[in-house]
């Protein structure tokens, strides 16, 4: 072909601002012709245009104000510094009055969204798999440089012959350093992003911003992390984000007929909605599902870098090959008479779920509710109790904990009873488990042992939840079918001068005897070798997967739980249940969610608690704050219930 460039000093742009040894900046008016139009875009028109005899495309852009200029002169600096195979690369600029234009190399139409939504292509999973990784490690090259593209989506990746993805559009690309500098202040007092985000078809846009976008935080190479996740399961689903669609232009009025711009907003950013995952038979390893999964963590930091999710993608790569003498599965057409309505709120309250429950089976005879096993002698030891809480939702977006605390369990006042749980895949087993839970310990009757009692109220509780979640999904009050919800459960039982705690899953209860931590609870973890046996034993796989033990498709962590539909009965709600004589020597009961035991351990949970004033709301809420401190990333619920008198002297302030 031939460009010549002209020689470094005098390769400038009009205001000197951009240079490149390489890339001529200002072409001699006769050296190029614009074709016809490719595409209009908000912010340019792209020609196809012929370049000293080469095929080439022209990006011209809208410049109506002087910002729009620096923008320009920001965007082509920027592209100066880029060369990476997976890129469209910048091949000639013209960078002085009155023409601005960009050349890059040529890509045969259609792009990306136009191949899967106009041509409805149809890629196999390796091809997908081929597409994510290539497009993986150009953006990790622009993270490595500093830079962060800022709109990722397949209207944005380009296909060669070979179907190899070519990153484009870097309008809105900026070095980290300057979005840290410029956009932080505008952006929040003028309520809208930086860089010519506002366009006319702000949903359809929306759909790949990352939740701390759309909370107008910055960008981050981690937001980049999650528009390409959005868009790698476009790419295998074939539809349209938050749609059953395939045509772009149908599947966008739909969206905007479902939502507007904020109740998108609001269900990506407080409720942790995400697009629908291809379905299990669609033959897309699992791997690839929690890959993308974690890559739309609501929490930036959780996402894995461009460099984790290379590696990935070879694992992922090398099982699909070493597999590939079985016909490839292409995620076939016919999936998408299968992928009905998915409407991906559910409007039930689950708390309101678990009264009702406990309304429903509520017996009809008056009980008398003593709790049997417990020995009522006047010289035995009687426990003060006072007791406080403190829940946070912590840096998560969503709070899935729940409790309760029930100081009369039953007629006689020495029973009390108080609960955590802490919700996966949603907080609705949480919720429902936080009344359903209370509500069957009140109902149990003479005969019953607190320990059977405690364990009936876990498992009719996990039963009735996945029943009623099975009943609103028939009802098509839900309408997303794989959504399986759970919850860790941690029950405390104080009967008299007795306590019970049941435990299923990683949340904790430790009692302060003489001084000492002394857990009431184990850990329910696939990363407890018994545990493990035990699900594996009863069907489910457990896998060592990134950095821990996981159970099933659905890569939990937990081995007990109520709800997890489909990890049952594997993954059971059966508690532990531990049971201990009170006696002088037992201080306080810490019970809490796995968000604290995370960062901080039993012996410093003691001490924390012995420098706090001696309140148990106080004590609860020091505990959370500790925690959150020390860089816990989850929920934090925490209960503390003070099991001696405790002197005033003490408790003032
Ligand atoms: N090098 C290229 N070869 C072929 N087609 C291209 C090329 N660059 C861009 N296009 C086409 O033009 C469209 C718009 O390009 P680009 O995204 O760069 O413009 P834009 O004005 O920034 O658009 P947007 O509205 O996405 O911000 C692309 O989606 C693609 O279809
Ligand atoms: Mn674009
Ligand atoms: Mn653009």
């Amino acid at each position: 072909m031939g460009l010549e460039v002209p020689p470094e000093e005098s390769n400038r742009c009009v205001r000197g601002c951009c240079r490149s040894a390489t890339i001529p900046l200002h072409l001699p008016p006769a050296s190029f012709s614009l074709l016809s139009p490719i595409a209009r875009g908000s912010e340019s028109t792209v020609y196809e245009a012929r370049l000293g005899g080469e095929r080439v495309a022209a990006k011209k852009p809208v410049l109506s104000t002087s910002e729009d200029l620096d923008k320009f002169h920001y965007q082509l600096q920027l592209l100066c510094e880029l060369d990476h195979p997976g890129l469209a690369k910048l091949t000639a600029a013209h960078a002085r009055p009155p023409n601005y234009l960009m050349f890059f190399d040529f890509f045969e139409p259609p792009n990306l969204a136009d191949k899967i939504h106009v041509e409805e292509w149809s890629p196999s999973v390796q091809q997908v798999v081929a597409i994510a990784s290539d497009l993986a490690k150009a953006l990790q090259y622009l993270h490595i440089l500093g830079v962060v593209h800022r709109d990722i989506k397949p209207a944005n990746i380009l296909l060669d012959k070979d179907l190899h993805p070519h990153l484009a559009d870097f309008g809105l690309a900026m070095f980290q350093k300057d979005i840290k500098r410029v956009s932080v202040e505008n952006w929040k007092s003028s309520g809208k992003p930086t860089g010519g985000f506002h366009k006319k078809n702000m949903v359809g846009t929306l759909i790949y911003m990352a939740p701390e976008i759309l909370r107008k935080d910055i960008h981050t190479e981690k937001s980049d992390v999650y528009s390409f996740a959005i868009s790698i399961n476009e790419l295998l689903t074939g539809v349209v984000p938050y749609t059953d669609l395939r045509a772009e232009a149908q599947a966008h009025t739909v969206l905007e007929m479902t939502y507007t711009e904020q109740q998108l907003t609001a269900a990506v950013v407080s409720q942790g909605l995400r697009p629908a995952l291809a379905l299990p038979k669609s033959g897309v390893p699992l791997a690839l599902f929690s890959l993308i999964q974690r890559c739309w963590d609501p929490d930036p930091e959780k996402r894995p870098s461009f460099g984790n999710i290379i590696d990935e993608l070879n694992i992922i790569q090398k099982h699909l090959v070493s597999s590939a003498c079985l016909p490839s599965s292409p995620v076939s057409k016919s999936q998408n008479d299968n992928i009905e309505a998915h409407r991906y709120q559910e409007a039930l309250n689950w708390f309101t779920q678990g009264e009702l429950f406990i309304k429903r089976s509520e017996k009809s005879d008056l009980i008398e509710n003593v709790w049997s096993g417990c020995s009522i002698e006047s010289s035995e030891y009687h426990p003060t109790l006072s007791w406080g809480s403190f829940a946070t939702c912590g840096r998560r977006e969503t709070m899935e904990d729940t409790h309760f605390m029930l100081p009369h369990v039953s007629e006689e006042k020495d029973v009390f009873a108080f609960g955590i749980f802490d919700g996966h895949r949603g907080s609705a087993a949480a919720e429902f488990s936080a009344r359903a839970v209370p509500g069957y310990l009140k109902q149990f009757g003479r005969g019953t042992s607190p320990i059977d009692a405690l364990a009936e109220a876990f498992v009719r509780t996990d039963i009735a939840f996945r029943e009623e979640l099975i009943l609103h999904q028939k009802s098509k009050r839900i309408v997303r079918k794989d959504w399986h919800p759970g919850c860790t459960a941690v029950t405390a039982l104080v009967v008299r001068n007795k306590l019970f705690v049941a435990n299923a899953g990683d949340c904790r209860a430790i009692l302060s005897r003489s001084g000492k931590p002394f857990p009431m609870t184990k850990d329910h973890v696939a990363s407890c070798p018994k545990e493990r046996e035990r699900v594996i034993k009863a069907g489910i796989e457990v896998k060592w997967q990134i950095d821990t033990w996981r159970v099933g498709a659905a890569a939990l962590q937990v081995t007990r739980s109520i709800g997890d539909d489909d990890l049952k009965p594997a993954v059971t709600a059966q508690p532990e249940v531990i049971e201990t004589a009170l006696s002088d020597d037992d201080e306080f009961l810490v019970m809490a969610s796995d968000g604290l035991w995370d960062v901080i351990s039993n012996e410093d949970v003691l001490s924390i608690i012995k420098d706090t004033v001696k309140e148990p709301g106080m004590c609860s809420k020091r505990l959370a704050t500790e925690a959150a401190e020390r860089g816990s990333k989850d929920n934090i619920t925490v209960i503390v219930v003070f099991l001696r008198p405790v002197s005033t002297a003490e408790r003032i302030y």
